[in-house]
């Protein structure tokens, strides 16, 4: 797929985004690069390594699980797509790329709006029944862990202004991966501070990220100490590490686990441990599918937590905690999970927030845990 290029020079690189109003496209901002990637108007779905091969960059999502029934999913996801129009912004560049015809992308100022909006009812007696079902799994040694989740319906008073919304995202969370994928009338975006791989040439990233305490404006380095030194979190956090770095061990012996650190987010800190494999043989898209999910999305042993969460939540995730990234034709690039995200249809947001529940987990704890991390799209609107 042979594409032309220019240099452009956009105030705010949202102006694409909202050039292709209607058209399907993906946003994709990684804080580590400083870098930007969107594509718009869906140009061919890719199905071999051959095709991504001749891909300038491929958008790539999976559902978190295979199957799904909820109708807001359908269409979403499990696809890898090329694009007819790429915006890319790095090293301070702002290059557009078109497959067959230019296009003039007019500079817009984004309107910040203000959503008047309500939640939908209490779900906490909903909770309290997922939390326990899980609890009696770990207390009778069934699994260790097991990631919960809530849906909370919001409903604003207008239309989702998603620019607006993805606008706020990027402002309020400059450590985090902002990603926003429209089609059909639904985006599905979010803030999510967590890579599930990253490859360029040979060498693999990836974040066990699990372990959270919320911020405080008075003690937040007392905070980070806390948490470093908390046997629960530090516990949820190692079964992560434990379980990634068994995953790599079974195709490649060149490992490396970083010192875990604190991740420091706008509400919450998280631990973090970074780590890295060499790998020459395997595709980004086969690690993907090795990792996912790891034990800070679904849990550990994975079948019997994934079990419990098909048997005991009562919503679909669909793209909520899956694989969403964007792959060159080298076939590097970077997947992160889809956390501290919403799908918006119209009127309504369905937003998403979860927890890891092990062994001495409180069900009221985790409750305000899911509720501040769901602070991430609620401020956005
Ligand atoms: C599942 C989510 O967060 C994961 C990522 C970081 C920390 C987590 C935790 O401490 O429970 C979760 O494993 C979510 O935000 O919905």
């Amino acid at each position: 797929m042979e594409y032309g290029k220019k240099q452009i020079k956009l105030d705010n690189p949202l102006s694409f985004w909202n050039h292709f109003k209607n058209e399907e496209r993906f946003l994709f901002y990684n804080p580590l690069k400083k870098e930007f990637i969107m594509g718009a108007k869906h140009l061919k779905t890719i199905s071999s390594k051959e095709e991504l091969k001749k891909c300038l960059y491929a958008f790539s999502s999976r559902t978190f699980f295979n199957l799904i029934k909820d109708k807001k999913w359908s269409g979403l996801g499990n696809e890898t797509i090329a694009f007819e129009y790429y915006f890319v912004e790095k090293d301070g560049e702002q290059t557009l790329y078109y497959f067959k015809d230019s296009v003039e992308i007019e500079n817009i100022q984004i309107k910040i709006s203000k959503h008047s909006y309500k939640y939908s009812n209490d779900d906490y007696e909903d909770w309290k029944q997922l939390f326990s079902a899980v609890d009696k799994g770990i207390s009778t040694k069934k699994v260790n862990k097991v990631v919960i989740s809530r849906e909370v319906k919001i409903q604003c008073d207008t239309c989702v202004n998603v620019e607006s919304v993805l606008q706020n995202l990027m402002e309020k969370n400059p450590n985090s991966f902002i990603f926003a994928y429209y089609k059909n009338g639904k985006t599905f975006l979010g803030a999510t501070p967590e890579v599930l791989l990253q490859k360029e040439k040979n060498n693999i990233l990836s974040y066990a990220l699990a372990g959270t305490i919320s911020r405080s404006e008075k003690d937040d380095e007392l905070r980070k100490e806390i948490l470093l030194n908390d046997s629960k979190n530090v516990h949820e956090h190692k079964i992560v590490i434990d379980s990634i770095v068994n995953t790599m061990k079974e195709y490649t012996n060149e490992i490396m686990v970083d010192k875990t650190g604190i991740l420091t987010l706008k509400n919450l800190h998280h631990l973090h441990t970074n780590i890295y494999a060499k790998d020459k043989k395997s595709t980004l898209l086969e690690w993907v599918k090795r990792l996912h999910p790891t034990p800070a999305l679904g849990g550990y042993p994975a079948n019997t937590a994934l079990e419990l969460i098909k048997k005991y939540e009562k919503h679909e995730r669909g793209l909520y905690a899956s694989p969403i990234g964007i792959v060159d034709g080298n076939g590097y690039g970077i997947f992160v999970v889809g956390i501290r995200s919403a799908l918006i249809d119209g009127n309504e947001v369905f937003a998403y927030t979860g927890c890891g529940v092990v062994d001495k987990s409180d069900c009221k704890d985790e409750y305000i845990e899911t509720k501040n991390k769901l602070k991430t799209i609620v401020e956005s609107l």
